[in-house]
């Protein structure tokens, strides 16, 4: 029998960011392993016309909980969701359910964050850091909280290059930016953000150094642990492997290369492409829960959950390995044959931008227009490298993340738990998780069908084909103004032929 699993029994556990990426696969371990848990409350606001109720039943009719349904038929009567704005004072939650909670709650993770690297200073500040203040208030209440587990990022400290198991202090106190952020007006703020963010590459990352901060500030006498993630990928193994449900981080790269949107990308080949699995985060939570709760370490514990000092895995590997997927498993109706180019050179990277991406966008749109149609690929391509150069920061370079308190909860662990809550990434075969991982974003983010795949495998021969057409008759073309403008080139023709 599992220890953890057996701790989880009967607890009352509260989720931010439950609707989220990995809000949903710590949800479905939960319950696949502790069906006999108390009651687990969400945080959880209306979005996109859907009440709590139906975003609840949408998570729990997805394939994600197949397995859950199983082993925890009653999942429905377990999960209470609870109406809260992160954004607002108090949450915006009810009375009655604020009683609720304080009362009840043994243990909180604390998920939910604005991930988006283009945010305003005063969104992410609110999401990332007074939010995390307000929990922490909130959890001060709890007369039975046992462990308070706050997720940040591996990127917190993406300033340094070795980054340890600690909190490192940030320049500007959280308290003195909430403060200011009251009576600054937005422009203002904008003014000041490139500078209160200094080495930071977003606000993103800054926030979520911040938001740390505060957990150490305001922890009391509190059992806290953070766990800082590195690029959280598909699923590994569990429930099933290659799930995934958002375009971040590297879906929606592998989606536009799929596509033959994105054929070059300013990456250095053999920096480290540190993706974690989101099953093997969220085993090291549930571990960490434990853990904390059980043993009350007298410190805050800083757990990093990265695979490049285990099992390092670089970009070019992993491009190789999507190519040779996409050869495979094709996406449908691509715009373009995948290719990856990768270039560390400033230079190198425009040129492929114009050639490559700017140049088939602008003459498909001529196509649209002369076609009656509206045109929409330059649009889009221009959006698409703007992503990519947001993301141009953490793919040109490597870090080292130690792993102490990691790998010293791995060895606290009894041989069963170590199988039910794996997080060693050592076992991790990248091969067989890249092409999971693609086949993954097909079928549960593109939601295409299997059966296409003749279908997108034609489309492919024939735009190979338009390609050797278009690229013969460029040169014919080049070839016929050099002959008419060199002797030169007219002498090497005459000879030839
Ligand atoms: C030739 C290429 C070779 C490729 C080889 C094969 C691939 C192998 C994999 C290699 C991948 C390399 C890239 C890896 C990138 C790794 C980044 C890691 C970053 C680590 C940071 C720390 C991790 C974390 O802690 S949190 C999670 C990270 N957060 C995010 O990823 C959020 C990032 N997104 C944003 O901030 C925004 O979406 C933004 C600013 C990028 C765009 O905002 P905007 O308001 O313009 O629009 P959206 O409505 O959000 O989207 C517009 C448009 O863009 C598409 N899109 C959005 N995000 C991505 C994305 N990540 N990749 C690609 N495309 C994206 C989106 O679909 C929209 O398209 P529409 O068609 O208009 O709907
Ligand atoms: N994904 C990654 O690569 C990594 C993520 N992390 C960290 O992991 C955590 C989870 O990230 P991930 O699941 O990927 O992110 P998602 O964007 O998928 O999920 C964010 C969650 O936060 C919730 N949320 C956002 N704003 C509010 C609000 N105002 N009120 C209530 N809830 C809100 C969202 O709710 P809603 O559905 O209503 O929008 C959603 O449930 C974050 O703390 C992130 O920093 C760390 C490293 C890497």
């Amino acid at each position: 029998m599992s220890t953890i699993a057996a701790f989880y029994g009967g607890k009352s556990i509260l989720i931010t960011g439950a609707t989220g990426f990995l809000g949903k696969v710590l949800m479905e371990k939960l319950f696949r392993t502790s069906p006999d848990l108390k009651v687990i409350y969400i945080l959880v606001r209306p979005k996109a016309g859907q009440t709590l109720q139906q975003r609840v039943f949408q998570i729990l009719d997805s394939k994600l909980f197949e397995k859950v349904k199983e082993v925890c038929p009653n999942v429905h009567e377990k999960i209470r969701a609870i109406y809260a704005d992160l954004n607002q004072n108090d949450f915006a939650i009810s009375k009655e359910d604020m009683q609720e909670l304080l009362s009840c709650t043994n243990i909180i993770f604390h998920c939910a964050a604005t991930v988006r690297f283009d945010d305003t200073l005063r969104h992410a500040v609110q999401l990332n850091v007074t939010a995390t203040r307000q929990l922490l208030l909130m959890a001060s209440q709890m007369p039975k909280l046992e462990a308070f587990i706050h997720i940040s990022t591996a990127y917190s400290n993406c300033n340094l290059k070795h980054i340890d198991e600690v909190i490192y202090p940030c320049p500007v106190e959280p308290k003195k930016i909430i403060d200011s952020l009251e009576w600054l007006d937005d422009a203002i703020i904008d003014e000041i953000t490139p500078k209160l963010i200094r080495d930071w590459p977003n606000i993103y990352t800054y926030t979520k150094a911040l938001g740390e901060m505060v957990v150490q500030q305001e922890s009391r006498n509190l059992n806290i642990a953070i766990i800082r993630p590195s690029i959280v990928g598909a699923t590994w193994q569990e429930p099933f492997p290659g799930w995934v449900d958002n375009i971040n981080g590297p879906n929606g790269i592998i989606i536009a290369t799929g596509k033959g949107f994105l054929r070059a990308i300013k990456a250095t080949p053999m920096a480290v492409a540190d993706v974690i699995p989101v099953d093997t985060v969220v085993n090291l939570m549930l571990a960490v829960g434990w853990y904390t709760a059980v043993h009350r370490p007298k410190s805050t514990l800083v757990y990093h959950i990265t695979s490049g000092n285990m099992n390092p895995c670089n970009w070019h590997k992993m491009g190789v390995q999507v190519l040779a997927t996409f050869e495979k498993i094709p996406f449908e109706r691509p715009f373009r044959r995948p290719n990856a180019n990768f270039t560390s050179n400033s230079f190198t990277s425009q040129y492929w931008n114009a050639v490559s991406h700017r140049a088939p966008a602008i003459i498909y749109d001529c196509y649209l227009r002369l076609t009656g149609r509206k045109p929409r690929m330059t649009k889009l391509m221009n959006r698409l490298l703007r992503t990519v150069s947001m993301l141009e920061y953490f793919i040109n370079r490597s870090w080292e993340w130690s792993t102490y308190n990691t790998e010293m909860l791995m060895s606290e662990l009894s041989p069963e738990d170590q199988r039910v809550f794996n997080f060693d990434v050592r076992q991790l075969n990248w091969l067989e998780y890249i092409e999971n991982y693609v086949l993954g974003v097909k079928k549960y983010l593109l939601k295409e069908d299997m059966a296409g795949i003749p279908k997108a495998k034609q489309r492919l021969k024939r735009l190979r084909n338009i390609h050797y057409l278009f690229n013969t008759a460029l040169f014919l073309i080049a070839w016929r103004l050099l002959i008419a403008r060199s002797q030169m080139a007219r002498n090497v023709w005459f000879f030839i032929m």
